[in-house]
């Protein structure tokens, strides 16, 4: 049976705050044991029910720079007041493995895991909501952040929806069931682009064309 091994992919998934990135991606890491979660390090306080290394790395700001000034991110950026950034030696080993990685950054940390020497591996999806103010309800619904908070994100989100052009794909997030079909079937075509197993691929058809050679056609 052909056995064509591929890299690991770099899943971007960006939207604004509320429109649905972290309830996706558990349904993606649920539902597909290849993908792994690039756990983010942050300065960002904990939420209720958020666990050390489980959602966030949660480091003081001097020990963040550190980890920045010393090249231990494959991208950072400063988001809603706080710095957040993928620590990069997992992202490194779980490419090298074949196995996908799925980050869950603002656009800047899209764009610039796009510009980084893996930025070939990866995929951006944006996610949009279906109205602004379900984005609002939904924040609201989530009850984790105060009045003061949800008002300075929905502001943000702005900023943030004004980059949906700069993704590979844009996916709008009204019914949850739809969009995590339309994600999972992008994560599959994704998987078999040419590009993305090259190598593998170049010695299958070898093995094609050794074939045509023994008189075997
Ligand atoms: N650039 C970058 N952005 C991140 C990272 N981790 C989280 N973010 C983004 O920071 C923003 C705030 O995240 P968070 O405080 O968890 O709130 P959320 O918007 O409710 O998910 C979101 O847009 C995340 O996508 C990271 O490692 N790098
Ligand atoms: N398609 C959807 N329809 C209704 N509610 C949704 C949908 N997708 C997500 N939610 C809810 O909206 C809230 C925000 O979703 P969340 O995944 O935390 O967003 P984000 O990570 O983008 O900030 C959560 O309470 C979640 O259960």
């Amino acid at each position: 049976m052909a056995n064509i091994t591929r890299n690991g992919l770099l899943i971007i998934l960006s939207s604004p705050s509320g429109a649905g990135k972290t309830t996706l991606s558990r349904r993606l890491l649920e539902a597909d044991p290849n993908v792994a979660f690039s756990i983010s390090a942050t300065t960002r306080p904990p939420r209720p029910g958020e666990e050390e290394g489980v959602h966030y790395y949660f480091k003081e700001p001097q020990e963040f720079a550190r980890m920045a000034a010393e090249g231990e991110m494959l991208e950072h950026a400063e988001v809603f007041g706080h710095h957040y950034g993928s620590p990069r030696l997992p992202v490194e080993a779980a490419v090298n493995e074949g196995r996908d990685i799925l980050f869950d950054v603002d656009w800047q940390g899209g764009q610039q895991i796009k510009n980084s020497a893996l930025g070939n591996q990866s995929v951006s999806i944006f996610i949009l909501p279906p109205s602004i103010a379900a984005l609002a309800a939904r924040l609201k619904a989530r009850g984790q952040d105060t009045a003061e908070v949800i008002g300075f994100r929905m502001k943000k989100s702005r900023d943030e929806i004004s980059h949906w052009d700069s993704y590979d794909y844009v996916l709008v997030n009204e019914d949850l069931a739809t969009c995590e079909s339309e994600l999972k079937a992008i994560i599959r075509a994704e998987r078999l682009r040419r590009e993305h197993s090259k190598a593998a691929l170049n010695t299958f058809v070898q093995g094609l064309n050794a074939e045509f050679e023994r008189g075997l056609a």
